[in-house]
């Protein structure tokens, strides 16, 4: 008997590869099963999409290839997972062999089926090989009465779920106690066992959640059972950590936005941790929202287990759970998975469904121990001596701290020793040539640096146009604060009357592997006394013994054309206020300073009292006035081309050519503009912003357009177009 099993191969969205191609089998392939295809003079990894014993119209045997091999010993991917990959695909406007093979580790594609059972055997042996040292130790906190009630309240949830806990409320607990109930629920009879997927935003800022992790589960189901999935491992750990997953030998996986895609057989609850993150938006491929699909995927999840298991072979439209299921009456209903979002402050995104009542919102306010938030005091820099960057009773606090034996965290997003470098005779400026962009000064190693391509060089001697010797930075970066403070505090002493320590944490201090651990490690050990840093200084860290914060140019942001802009402000303020005080014996004494030439600002009144409820009330209505998400629905067309003028050109043409596509009248397309940075790598940047208030609209919109859009491609006027995109519910504009 033949078969004609339709395949997902990888092609790029634009390659005009249809979703699937035609092969023949002489044997029956399950859905999901991953084989090796040839295509073209190459055999490359596909997954079988599905497998008719009849040829599709007009095929014939002499016009379709054979399958080469079954990847064997690997069970066929399921149905909720096909349901995710077609559903991304589909929102996100790019193929479904894009997505499919993108979600797979890269290292499957290169590996024959010898190949494979030996990985296979030796997982097998390896997971065999280390037992639970202690079944019984769960130990955990004893938890909070918020905690508690929180755990309570989720248990009985049906809708998905955002915890809105206060930084310091315990939240990592929750998220704890509600893997090891899941893990300790006992999968039926030949299923996969019970898995959760916790996603952090960037894990490798995070090593205390992974030891938290470990330290939980491992002593009481083995050591193979939590893995990592983030972009920072090599191709064979991630390729070890998938199968682990996949077998149902790993119960928990740890990961970045792409461990949404993790093939997890025995799924049961999806946590995503921070998850206002933008980190969780993809910024290339298919421009995916992991929170977005986190949420996706629990309610397909929950569909294929209410439907018994049938794994949704039977139709691709999810239906809606019954409303209000279990949730009352104490009954739980089981078996589900659930989605858990958890944030100090969400994104509006998620707070607006919670206050319509599509996700359940619980609450944590207060911190563990009963201690407060930190104080906040806004600093007047009209006020400060001229020039100053530290404001002199900043530094006197830090000062004051640090001989008490307390750390301080100093903000400053920018990495660096200064944005620019100028000569003031002449005006020259430290420009990138190919880039609208300026080169970045580092001092430490005398480099001009472009943040954008890459593009650097040793610091000239003088001025390149007039040969003046006397050039200089101009603005700050880490690098320079850093260097200020350790001359602003060469007199403090701590209490062991050595002399205070200043370190730096950004993206250049922590480029070599483990060097953001090291440090880390010295601010938890207090052998550092004072840390200045970037955001990622401001997310999540559990520290103990920081009670003073202080952001020192937050004032950029408040001016900024981005409508998120606002937002993303208060988050990172609140974020970073929240690593203060974080042990209640200290938090009554603990502190946010913030230098800024607005202390009257509105955003700066809100954040004073903590109130992010008010704030996101506030941008809500506005929101909501100017028509803009979550009350309206966007996307991106986004083109890039040797020139500006047919970037735009490729924009212009496209929207002509949607006159008369389906919607179209319910869709407004703004003009064509360059983005704010115009040219990055020699590259000229264009974007187009599509808007409508239904977003159904918008998707049919969109699939009508994407044939249009690769005809575009080809207009003279567009010549020199190098590639283009669309971005579904874009993170700026
Ligand atoms: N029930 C509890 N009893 C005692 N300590 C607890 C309890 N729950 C959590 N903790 C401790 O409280 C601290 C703060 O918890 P956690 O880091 O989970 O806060 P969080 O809510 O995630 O905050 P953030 O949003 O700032 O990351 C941790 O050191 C944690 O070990
Ligand atoms: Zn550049």
């Amino acid at each position: 008997m033949v078969f004609w099993p339709s395949i997902v191969v990888a092609t790029p969205a634009h390659s005009g590869v249809g979703a699937t191609l035609t092969y023949r089998s002489e044997l029956s392939l399950a859905p999901g099963a991953l084989v090796r295809v040839p295509l073209g003079s190459r055999e490359v990894l596909g997954v079988v999409w599905d497998c008719p014993d009849t040829p599709p119209e007009g095929l014939t045997e002499a016009r379709t290839k054979v399958v080469a091999g079954v990847l064997e010993g690997l069970p066929a991917l399921n149905g909720c997972w096909r349901q995710l990959v077609k559903f991304s695909a589909q929102y996100y406007q790019r193929s479904l062999g894009e997505v499919a093979l993108a979600a797979l580790p890269p290292q499957l594609r290169e590996l024959d089926s010898t190949q494979l059972a030996r990985r296979l055997k030796r997982r097998a042996k390896a997971a065999a090989g280390v037992p639970p040292t202690a079944p019984e130790a769960l130990q955990g906190h004893d938890l909070s009465a918020e905690q508690a009630e929180a755990l309570q309240a989720l248990a009985a949830a049906t809708a998905p779920v955002l915890l809105y806990g206060a930084t310091g409320s315990g939240k990592t607990e929750v998220y704890l106690r509600a893997t090891q109930a899941v893990l300790e629920t006992a999968a039926p009879e030949n299923e996969a066992p019970t898995q959760v997927l916790v996603m952090v935003p960037e894990i490798n800022l995070t090593p205390q959640l992974e030891a938290r992790f470990r330290e939980r589960f491992e002593p009481a189901f083995g050591a193979g059972s939590v893995v990592c999935l983030h972009s920072g491992m090599t191709p064979a750990q991630r390729l070890t950590s998938w199968l682990a997953a996949h077998t149902g030998s790993a119960r928990i996986v740890l990961g970045t936005r792409m461990a949404v895609f993790a093939s997890l057989p025995g799924l049961r609850l999806i946590v995503v941790d921070e998850e206002h993150d933008p980190s969780y938006k993809s910024q290339e491929g298919a421009r995916y929202s992991a929170r977005d699909l986190a949420v996706y995927r629990a309610k397909v999840e929950s569909e294929a287990l209410a439907a018994g298991g049938a794994l949704l072979q039977a139709g691709p439209h999810p239906r809606p759970l019954p409303e209000g299921e279990g949730a009352r009456g104490g009954g739980v209903v089981n078996p589900r998975c659930q989605v858990l979002l958890g944030s100090a402050t969400p994104s509006l995104e998620s707070w607006h469904a919670a206050d319509q009542g599509r996700y359940l919102r619980l609450e944590m306010p207060g911190r563990i121990g009963g201690g407060a938030l930190p104080r906040l005091r806004l600093v007047d820099m009209n006020h400060q001596p001229k020039g100053a960057v530290l404001a002199p009773p900043l530094v006197a606090a830090m000062g004051e701290r640090i001989a008490r034996g307390e750390q301080c965290l100093v903000l400053l997003n920018r990495r660096g020793y200064a944005p620019v470098l100028a000569c003031h005779d002449c005006g020259w400026k430290s420009g990138c040539p190919h880039c609208s962009a300026y080169r970045v000064f580092h001092k430490l190693d005398r480099t001009l640096r472009c943040h954008h391509c890459g593009f650097t060089e040793r610091v000239p001697r003088a001025c390149p146009d007039c040969g003046n010797l006397d050039i200089a930075p101009v603005g700050r970066g880490t690098e320079q604060i850093e260097e200020q403070l350790a001359g602003l505090l060469v007199d403090v002493k701590r209490p062991d009357g050595q002399p205070a320590r200043v370190a730096r944490m950004d993206a250049d201090s922590t480029r070599l592997k483990g060097s953001l651990e090291v440090q880390l490690a010295a601010l938890h050990s207090g052998e550092v006394d004072v840390l200045v840093g970037t955001q990622m200084i401001a997310k999540g860290h559990d520290f103990r013994r920081i009670t003073l914060v202080a952001g020192i140019n937050a004032d950029s942001a408040l001016f900024a054309s981005d409508y998120r802009a606002p937002e993303r402000l208060f988050a990172l303020l609140m974020q970073a206020a929240g690593r203060a005080g974080r042990d209640a014996a200290q938090s009554g004494a603990s502190e946010m300073w913030i230098q800024t030439w607005y202390p009257q600002h509105p955003l700066f009144v809100t954040l004073k009292k903590h109130d992010y409820p008010a704030f996101a009330a506030e941008q809500l209505t506005e929101r909501e006035q100017a028509g803009m998400p979550p009350y309206g629905f966007q996307a991106l067309l986004r083109a890039d081309a040797r020139t500006q003028q047919a970037a735009q050109a490729f924009l212009n043409i496209a929207a002509e050519q949607a006159a008369g596509l389906p919607h179209r009248d319910q869709i407004t397309l703004y003009p064509a503009v360059p983005l704010t940075i115009q040219r990055v790598a020699n590259v000229e940047r264009a974007q187009m912003l599509v808007e409508t208030d239904s977003r159904g609209a918008l998707q049919r919109f969109l699939s009508a357009w994407q044939p249009v859009l690769h005809a575009c491609r080809s207009a003279p006027e567009a010549k020199g177009l190098v590639r283009w995109a669309v971005d579904v519910d874009p993170l700026s504009i």
